[in-house]
């Protein structure tokens, strides 16, 4: 459960005070998410949730997180958008925490995705992309190759407690990754971490994007990447091909890849996989116990990045050329 900061009804009460959100009703903490305390909040004008943005999240950022947030909803994508207080401000504070007000979205995720709900979420994504086309703050990616080693070597002394041999692997392919990371390909603002979790659907169909606390500027044929390493695995580590065509499918059918972001694909879901067994890892070994956070394994996504260094072509992924 990821709520790390509390509050009391008292605060929360004249926290609203300087919104136009009604009444308070109800409130409780989200036993979801890993990075931010959220709360879901009914108040006399309707379901609201309350994000109280933690240590991870750097202050700074805010402005380039609501306000992509706003640019994508202004350019018809659905998302959940902050609540200006009335002096117009999007952040507040609360329990000493920045704070913001999101409208709900309607929807829930879903926990055994399909093929045809892997092509609405590529569909998605190549939306998010052109959508964010024209957004004007930039925000460097710090979990892309060049964050990997600081974050690994956090951990790399007491990886093997997680698997014997890890701190030799891990090693060696983050030398590699370094050393291949590709040079020059499109790049845009990227969602970043459009996992299940992440995508609301009402039916089949998909009603929204949320959490875009890790959205950046870098190759958008990474956040495809990412996309088949959290929506084209089964549980039991096979890579599912027809979800992965479908995921491709969908994507390109709204903005096709160029023939150097198909042929890095292999590279950047290697890489993607890399970022994740690297947050995944720090957090296993870092978080106390107690904290009201579920710890995600790393393993799942060492796994996968085996996989992705036996690919030799996109074509593996379910690209049709
Ligand atoms: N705008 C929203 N509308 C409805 N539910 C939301 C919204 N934002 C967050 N949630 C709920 O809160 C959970 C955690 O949100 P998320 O943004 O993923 O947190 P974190 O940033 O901590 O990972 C989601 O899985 C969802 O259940
Ligand atoms: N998606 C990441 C962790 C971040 O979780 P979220 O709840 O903020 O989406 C992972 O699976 O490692």
């Amino acid at each position: 459960m990821a709520v790390y900061t509390d509050i009391t009804e008292d605060d929360l009460s004249s926290f609203l005070t300087a919104y136009d959100a009604g009444t308070l009703l109800s409130y409780k903490g989200i036993a979801e998410g890993v990075e931010n305390s959220n709360f879901l909040l009914h108040t006399t004008k309707g379901p609201f949730i309350l994000t109280l943005y933690e240590k991870r999240v750097d202050r700074n950022d805010l402005p380039f997180f609501l306000g992509l947030m706003h640019h994508l909803a202004e350019r018809g994508l659905s998302c959940p958008l902050p609540l200006p207080r009335k002096d117009g401000a999007l952040l507040g504070e609360l329990s000493g925490r920045p704070a913001a007000m999101i409208s709900f979205l309607e929807g829930m995720w879903l926990r055994k995705p399909a093929a045809r709900h892997c092509r609405e979420v590529g569909i998605a994504l190549a939306k998010m992309h052109l959508a964010a086309e024209g957004f004007e703050i930039r925000r460097e990616n710090a979990l892309s190759v060049a964050g990997w080693r600081p974050l690994w070597e956090k951990s790399a002394a007491r990886a093997d407690e997680v698997e014997a041999g890890l701190q030799k692997e891990i090693g060696q392919e983050l030398h590699y990754l370094e050393a291949h990371w590709p040079g020059n390909l499109p790049e845009g603002v990227i969602h970043a971490d459009l996992f299940p979790d992440n995508v609301f659907f009402i039916g089949d169909d998909l009603s929204g994007l949320i959490d875009f606390y890790f959205a950046c500027n870098d190759y958008l044929a990474y956040d495809v990447a990412i996309c088949l390493n959290a929506w084209c695995f089964e549980k039991d580590g096979s890579y599912n091909l027809t979800k992965g065509m479908a995921l491709l499918t969908g994507y390109e059918s709204v903005r096709p890849l160029s023939d150097d972001e198909a042929a890095a694909l292999p590279l950047l879901a290697r890489g993607s996989a890399m970022r994740f067994f690297l947050t995944r890892l720090y957090d296993w070994l870092m978080t106390p116990a107690g904290a009201l956070v579920v710890k995600k394994d790393p393993l799942e996504y060492l796994r996968k990045l085996r996989f992705h260094r036996a690919v030799e072509n996109p074509v593996e992924y379910g690209l049709s050329r």
